[in-house]
């Protein structure tokens, strides 16, 4: 089964726009669940730009699904991660003024960083997963730092499915997502992937990576829902991902 985690740092970014309490960022995440997603993903960044390291600490009581907090593993992150103890941190090596993530781990590079991390959060009982790019190298990192799960970087696959012009280009865009799914499971990692994905990518991306745990979804599905309702496009997402 794969889950679908909704990204609500764009709840956050309509929020902060007027500086007042609307849309109530507790609210969203509880009605999100009612709705059907079996996850509430946020990913504070150092300028509090959306999620506020405060909103981290005050959904720990309203999530009731998998709570999954992203980021950086700066000193602060570290500190709220440890505070929180959501079900899993997902660690993304974020420049501090990145618009968006926009690259996985080197985790050969920074795999003494990593593995201290990783151990720091799984003695306290916090499910681990490093963000990667869809590389065979990174990934088999990703095992020697001792993380449990990766999350694939899908940037390039949403980009290059998104300008498929037939089926081959398509298979062209997912296959190193396949090939590294393929050496995750041999390594006994989970798998997770964000980024990007949409109601127009996400069956194709499910049906192709087998054992795909979670999906987490954010700038897309808020897209979409502007159209569709968020109810309806978080019921649109379940569908596809069965
Ligand atoms: C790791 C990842 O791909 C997402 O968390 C994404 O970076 C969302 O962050 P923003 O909402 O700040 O773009
Ligand atoms: N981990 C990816 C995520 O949480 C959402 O990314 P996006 O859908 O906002 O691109």
């Amino acid at each position: 089964m794969t889950k679908l985690s909704v990204n609500i740092n764009k709840i956050a970014t309509l929020r902060n726009a007027r500086g007042g309490n609307v849309p109530n960022l507790l609210v969203v995440a509880k009605d999100i669940e009612d709705f059907g997603a079996q996850g509430i993903t946020i990913h504070p960044r150092p300028d509090e730009r959306h999620i506020r390291y405060a909103d981290a600490r005050e959904l720990k009581d309203t999530v009731m699904t998998e709570y999954n907090i992203e980021g950086n593993p700066n000193k602060n992150f570290i500190a709220l991660v440890l505070d929180v103890k959501p079900t899993q941190v997902t660690l993304v090596p974020d420049a501090e003024d990145a618009i968006t993530s926009n690259a996985g781990w080197n985790t050969i590079k920074h795999h003494d960083f990593l593995k201290d991390v990783i151990k720091t959060f799984k003695e306290n009982g916090i499910r681990t997963s490093i963000f990667v790019d869809p590389d065979t190298a990174m990934v088999e990192g990703a095992a020697k730092v001792g993380a449990d799960r990766i999350e694939l970087y899908t940037e390039s696959f949403a980009h290059n499915y998104g300008i498929a012009k037939n089926l081959e280009d398509k298979n062209a865009a997912i296959q190193p997502f396949i090939d590294a799914a393929k050496t995750a499971t041999k390594l006994g990692l989970g798998i997770n992937a964000g980024h990007d994905l949409s109601l127009d990518n996400i069956k194709f991306f499910k049906e192709n990576i087998p054992n795909l745990l979670e999906v987490s979804i954010g700038h897309a599905l808020i897209c979409e829902a502007l159209y569709f309702g968020l109810d309806n496009v978080v019921n649109m997402y379940l569908h596809k991902l069965k």
